[in-house]
């Protein structure tokens, strides 16, 4: 500079920045605490996306990505930083690549591996800020375990169907952890992935964009502290509702009083405390079906090419049953069916053929009608429309 004295930024971040440089609040050492931080975000999908883009617009100094899965067609309807170029590609590098192209003055850290208990703490140690972007309780519970043994504060996001969750665990004097908020993990069943209770993008956006905001918040001096949650419901009015939490549980086995249990990471199953692998989405099998009460897709077409008509009942909900379904089957969704079974059978039919999306509803369907009506003959069709669309009609959407 002219007169000597040199800048706290380099000239160009003045420009860049001068938008939110300028908030009362936020000013030059806003900036400066942004540009040494390093944040880490665990999960490029849905949430992780939309706060990458704005932890790395906003000038986050360092950033490291965690996650080991690839980008696939059906994230793109979400996960915003991710292209069509990159499908099949490491979530992580196409999220580093983002980055660079966004704001290449960024250092940023791909890691292309899962969290685990093993790597947690040296892949976190030494961040100011863990994002909790994933999507499934052991990882959640593995985060939170880690952010009180670092302690840093952790920014939670959830989000499923038309509603969000968000919560910063961890921070301030006594701000609650995970485990104080949730000491049991939901059951596998109230938790099901977006793949099978759907995620509209727009929701995962809101979320994953406030993540980056009360992240920038805890940097920049700008967060209160008040633990809180923010409850978001896209259909209900009002949208947001935010809920005052309780302070850290002093009985909690991670942040309570009783000395911390400081070996909690070591020795804790994770998968297994939350109920252990939850069985593939895709898997069939699930009930022990005979060969005679189940049918394979190419016997099911044999019987439609040879005018047979089997009665064929899909088991699915009634809008998935709009995006596609084979000609001629009849539509009674699960819950529906399993609650009255005989009573959806017409008379002159013996043969009763169940599909589904992935072949287990199937399953649970033709069981329930086996055991209040043993005369009739019901069968579960193997791998369901899945199975039909690879092996049968490619032209048959896969959803
Ligand atoms: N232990 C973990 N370590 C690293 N990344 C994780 C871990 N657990 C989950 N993730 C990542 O968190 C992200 C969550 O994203 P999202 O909820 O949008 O789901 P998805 O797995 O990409 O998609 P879908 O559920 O539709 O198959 C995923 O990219 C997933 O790989
Ligand atoms: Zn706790």
């Amino acid at each position: 500079m002219a007169d000597g004295i040199s800048n706290a930024l380099p000239l160009e971040d003045y420009r860049r920045y001068g938008r939110q440089m300028i908030l009362d609040g936020f000013g030059l050492p806003g900036q400066t605490s942004l540009k040494r931080s390093s944040v880490a975000v665990v999960g490029a999908g849905g949430l992780g996306c939309p706060a990458l883009q704005y932890l790395a617009s906003a000038g986050v100094g360092k950033i490291t990505v965690v996650d080991h899965d690839s980008v696939d067609l059906s994230n793109l309807q979400r996960q915003v930083i991710h292209r069509e170029s990159s499908l099949g590609t490491s979530k992580a590098a196409s999220a580093m690549r983002f980055i660079h192209d966004l704001n290449s003055t960024i250092q940023v850290t791909a890691v292309e591996n899962a969290l685990s208990s093993e790597n947690a703490l040296a892949l976190l140690g030494g961040h100011d800020v863990i994002l909790d972007c994933t999507d499934n309780a052991p990882t959640r519970y593995l985060l939170s375990d880690t952010a009180v043994r670092l302690q840093v504060p952790l920014v939670s996001g959830a989000a499923q169907k038309f509603d969000g969750q968000l919560c910063v665990y961890n921070y301030g004097a006594d701000g609650p952890c995970y485990r104080c908020i949730f000491p049991k993990p939901p059951s596998q069943e109230a938790a099901p992935p977006c793949e099978e209770t759907g995620i509209l993008g727009a929701v995962t956006g809101i979320i994953g964009t406030m993540q980056a905001l009360e992240t920038i918040k805890i940097l920049t001096g700008l967060h209160d502290g008040k633990p809180a949650m923010l409850l978001f419901s896209a259909l209900s009015f009002p949208a947001y509702r935010t809920v005052k939490m309780r302070t850290r549980r002093p009985d909690c086995i991670a942040c309570g009083n009783k000395g911390a249990n400081i070996d909690l990471i070591e020795t804790t199953d994770y998968i297994a405390s939350c109920g252990g692998v939850r069985p593939n989405f895709e898997a069939t099998g699930l009930l022990p079906g005979s060969p005679g009460q189940r049918i394979r897709v190419q016997e099911l077409y044999d019987m439609v090419l040879s005018n047979r008509s089997p009665f064929v009942i899909d088991v699915r909900p009634e809008t998935e049953f709009g995006i596609c379904h084979l000609p001629g089957s009849s539509n009674i969704p699960l819950p529906r069916f399993v609650a009255e079974p005989s009573s959806h059978i017409p008379k002159d039919r013996k043969d009763v053929y169940f599909i589904c999306r992935l072949g287990n509803d199937s399953q649970i369907a033709a069981e329930a009608l086996r055991g209040v009506s043993p005369e009739l003959r019901a069968m579960d069709i193997v791998g369901g429309l899945r199975a039909w669309s690879r092996d049968i009609d490619s032209e048959f959407p896969v959803y």
